[in-house]
């Protein structure tokens, strides 16, 4: 009896060790075969108390049926006295079956009248405490549906390597908290702010960004208002970089050359912007990487009114007409508000592209971030320190997310550019006008006609 008694012990922690081990070390199956199906038979269980006390029911009239006439069975609001009586009951919306997906579960709700997913959005902290899960987001496929997606730990806390990119000016910068790619995208979503304080991984993501970007065909262009510091380690694969407001404004006025002489070629062969040209006159597509772009627009005193005004509009024309002319923005800076004047707020406006980092006061989510979902300012204020690299991103699917980018050394960064420095073009391949593709009009022609 005691020997029986020592091998069930026995047994039972040989089982707990093993199902540690499991969890520890092959979370994903061992989520699929024994922690989703609790979660999943718990989810349903407990839906109706759930979406009670997140607020999410509705009154519903019913017939009520009581077994003992005369008892008092109570529904919570109404006491019932009757076998039969019309009452007032709390109806929860109807639950599909729980799905698994990498880092959680997800399942489809039909909402009840009058419930628009905002309501459910509202209430995705409240699920999240009585799931006891890391996140819930919500999204609406359909009207009369919504996904509430929980994450059951944080997906962003460890990332794994960073993966090639294949398509042309396409870059899968980091994760997001889906457990999906982070895509940053220039040829869907042009023109990028990326803001957030000091240390909250600004660099890292402009570093993960010129990785991606180095070994494909596209010229990159610095404008690095910190002296230079951050974007030197990269000049071998950099065509032109700018590292004074004096510069900067020299450089800008090329590119605006460069867009002027690529709507000269445009215009000549009919297309309406360069990728409707044949590849062998298209120009190269340029990246310009600019950091700490309030320096862009700060003014010590008048004499420097005029500069900061030809840099702003410069920026503004780029913003406005550059996605034709394969001419993208990626501005990073502490600082991207309206307190830096007009010309900010306008560049603001055309960039659609929005990741917000850690930031220190909720007026730099807002300016960031904009009009997204009120939930999406909140969490960007709840980024802790002690993550780097996590922000609030406005994705290409127009849903808002949480992301970490990849993390990619100043030392990477670096040995990338060396590494792919052979592709880097000339600048004055690329800036001189009528060189833009080494194109003559006759030759052109011969081209589009061939
Ligand atoms: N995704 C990440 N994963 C891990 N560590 C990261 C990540 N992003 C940034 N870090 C680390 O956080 C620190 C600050 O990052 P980074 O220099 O990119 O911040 P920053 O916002 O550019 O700061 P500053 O404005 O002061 O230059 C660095 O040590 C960096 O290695």
């Amino acid at each position: 009896m005691r020997d029986a008694l020592l091998m069930l012990l026995a047994g039972l922690a040989a089982s707990a060790v093993g199902l540690w081990a499991w969890h520890r070390y092959h979370f994903r199956s061992f989520w699929l075969i024994v922690g989703f199906p609790l979660v999943a038979v718990t989810v349903r269980a407990t839906w109706r108390k759930v979406a009670l006390g997140c607020g999410l029911t509705k009154k519903r009239q019913r017939w009520w049926f009581t077994a003992v006439p005369g008892a008092i069975a109570s529904t919570g609001l109404v006491k019932v006295r009757r076998r039969f009586q019309r009452v007032a009951v709390d109806t929860k919306p109807f639950m599909w079956l729980p799905l698994p997906t990498r880092h959680g579960w997800r399942v489809t709700v039909h909402t009840l009248e009058g419930q628009i997913p905002a309501d459910y959005a509202q209430a995705a902290e409240r699920l999240a405490h009585s799931w006891g899960v890391h996140a819930v987001r919500v999204s609406s496929p359909r009207p009369g549906r919504v996904v509430l997606a929980a994450t059951v730990r944080d997906p962003l806390v460890r990332l794994d390597h960073i993966p090639a990119s294949g398509e042309l000016l396409t870059v899968h910068v980091g994760r997001l908290e889906t457990g999906g790619l982070w895509t940053i995208d220039f040829r869907t979503v042009p023109h990028w702010i990326n803001a957030g304080a000091t240390q909250s991984g600004k660099s890292n993501l402009a570093n993960a960004l010129f990785v991606g970007l180095a070994p494909q065909p596209v010229a990159l262009v610095g404008i690095d208002l910190k002296g230079g510091v951050e974007f030197t380690p990269y000049a071998p694969r950099l065509s032109a970089l700018a590292t004074t407001r004096t510069e900067s404004v020299t450089l800008l006025d090329d590119l605006m050359a460069v867009m002027a002489d690529r709507m000269g070629l445009c215009r000549t062969a009919g297309a309406r912007n360069i990728w409707q040209l044949p590849p062998g006159v298209r120009p190269l597509p340029v990246v310009v990487l600019v950091d700490e772009l309030a320096e862009l627009y700060l003014m010590a005193d008048k004499s420097e009114k005029d500069e900061i005004a030809h840099t702003s509009t410069a920026l503004l024309r780029i913003a406005q007409l550059g996605r034709a002319f394969g001419i993208y923005l990626f501005l990073s800076g502490q600082r991207i508000g309206s307190d830096l004047g007009p010309g900010v707020t306008a560049l603001r406006a055309q960039c659609s592209g929005r990741i917000c980092h850690r930031v220190n006061d909720p007026e730099t989510a807002t300016m960031t971030l904009g009009d997204l979902d009120p939930a999406a300012l909140v969490s960007a204020r709840a980024i802790p320190a002690e993550t780097p690299g996590v922000a609030i991103v406005a994705h290409q699917d127009g849903q808002w997310y949480r992301a970490r980018s990849f993390h990619v050394s100043e030392q990477t960064a670096e040995h990338t550019a060396r590494h792919w420095s052979r592709l880097t073009p000339a600048w004055a391949e690329i800036a001189q006008p009528g060189r833009a593709t080494g194109f003559d009009e006759a030759a052109l022609s011969d081209l589009l006609s061939a």
